[in-house]
């Protein structure tokens, strides 16, 4: 189990690059497996969970080779379909939760898909159902080892059909989109995610050949096509890092530059920021946030009442920034009512942050009101296991704004989807070391 060791109360400066978007990486990654053709991907994160993406399809027969840092080609033009049976495969699958996107492209080219249960965070019940409905649609045989918790899908030939998903699955969508390129004739896909990881993918899948329209919307259609070619993409950059800076530097009052954010893409993130009274420049296509000398102050709504910040699918505010908005709301002025509606257990490391100091009171596992100490009283340093990634590096700002040294084990929760964090870190001031 890995640890850091994190000395705080240092002002940072500097600039800071977010890396390519996790997220993103582990839709496009699956993607590759749709043509024989070789599909060359650029700024993919170097994180655990796309490094064993890529071992996963690299174990699979998919050719890789590295053009250079963060840029890799891939060619899926010989399989080794037998290692979706074998116990090998069960392990690579289940240490991720982006595994599970394999299976819409292996069923749409090669007839099935199989899958054990997939990892990522524990942060609640992450039910897999949207994928499966959408894949008997396509008219998919479905069987399912409950001791094994293993899924697999069989179809000679899908087939379009139309399709109201039960939920926004973010995943889902990607699975389905991917089998349905391939399908015959049309489908119709309402109630469609549209994060821009979905929109990447729409986007290099119709450079491919295939015919994806109502892009960035909740309702896709899509032409099936008998065949996909190659082609080059290049992520995003991740917006939930962009999201994770911003609350860095709001709460070590720091002047910080966040380069290259893609705006346009940001959807709610720096106004939802910005409700904390957070000040988010626009210089560029950079994020400069100054030092908040005088702290800040969360709005209230025009009647006066306490703001809520909640998660809802895009172009809602993503959940994976809800625990980075709850961290630097306790140093706010004001109060704030934090409502995580997707997942039930993802509030729980308050605990954490009310050891340190905070004022916190978890109403239920879904919400938690914040009441801010407005730099009057910092945080105290302490000792803790981050639960899961986002919450990871709600602890790890919380502790860079805290008075003395605190430790942070189970950092390998971190590690999957921040890029070299410490090393990123200490380039703008940040005094954190790892240990083993
Ligand atoms: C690898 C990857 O891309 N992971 C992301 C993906 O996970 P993932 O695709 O697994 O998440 P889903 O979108 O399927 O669902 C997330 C949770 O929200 C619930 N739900 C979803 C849609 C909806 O309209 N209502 C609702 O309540 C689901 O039941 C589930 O508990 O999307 C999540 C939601 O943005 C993010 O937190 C994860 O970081
Ligand atoms: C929940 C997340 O990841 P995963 O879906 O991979 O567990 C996340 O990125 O915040």
């Amino acid at each position: 189990m890995g640890t850091f060791k994190i000395e705080g109360g240092n002002k940072l400066k500097g600039e800071i690059t977010p890396q390519g978007a996790k997220n993103e990486a582990l839709q496009i990654l699956c993607a590759v497996l749709l043509t024989e053709e070789k599909v060359t991907i650029n700024n993919i994160p170097d994180i655990v969970d796309v490094n064993k993406l890529i071992d996963l399809l690299e174990n699979l027969g998919v050719k890789i080779q590295k053009n250079g840092k963060g840029s890799y080609t891939f060619q899926a033009d010989d399989l080794r379909m037998d290692y979706l049976q074998s116990e090998r495969f069960k392990d690579d699958g289940r240490r991720l939760r982006g595994s599970i996107m394999v299976v819409g492209p292996l069923l749409a080219r090669f007839g099935k898909g199989y899958i054990p249960k997939p990892g990522g965070d524990k942060i609640g019940r992450r039910r897999l159902d949207t994928h499966f409905e959408g894949f008997i649609k396509l008219g998919a045989k479905f069987r399912y080892n409950r001791e094994e918790h293993f899924y697999g899908v069989e179809a000679p030939k899908l087939k379009g059909a139309y399709m109201l998903l039960d939920e926004a699955s973010v995943t889902g969508t990607a699975n389905i989109v991917m089998a349905a390129v391939l399908a015959e004739g049309k489908t119709t896909i309402y109630n469609a995610a549209c994060e821009p990881y979905l929109q990447q993918l729409c986007k290099m899948l119709n450079r491919m050949g295939a015919k994806i329209s109502g892009v960035g919307s909740n309702l896709l259609e899509i032409e099936g096509v008998e065949k996909l070619g190659g082609t080059t993409h290049t992520m995003l950059p991740d917006m939930i890092e962009i999201g994770s800076w911003i609350g860095l530097a709001a709460m070590t009052r720091s002047e910080l530059t966040i380069k290259n954010v893609s705006w346009n893409d940001l959807g709610q993130i720096p106004e939802v920021f910005k409700k904390l009274g957070i000040i988010i420049e626009k210089k560029g296509d950079d994020i400069h946030i100054p030092a908040h000398k005088e702290g800040y102050e969360i709005q209230n709504y025009i009647d006066g009442s306490i703001l809520t910040i909640s998660d809802a699918p895009w172009p809602g505010f993503t959940p994976d920034l809800l625990s980075v908005i709850l961290t630097v709301a306790t140093q706010a002025r004001g109060s704030v009512l934090v409502h995580q509606k997707m997942f039930e257990s993802r509030l729980f490391f308050v605990d954490k942050l009310i050891d340190m100091g905070a004022k916190i009171i978890l109403c239920d596992p879904h919400r938690a009101t914040v009441i801010g100490h407005d730099f009057k009283s910092s945080l105290k340093a302490t000792t803790m296991t981050s639960p899961d990634i986002r919450a990871g590096v709600s602890l790890l700002i919380a502790a860079l704004s805290a008075k003395g040294t605190s430790t942070i084990h189970n950092i390998e929760q971190i590690d999957r989807g921040y890029e070299n964090i410490d090393e990123r870190l200490r380039a703008i001031g940040a005094k954190i070391v790892r240990v083993d």
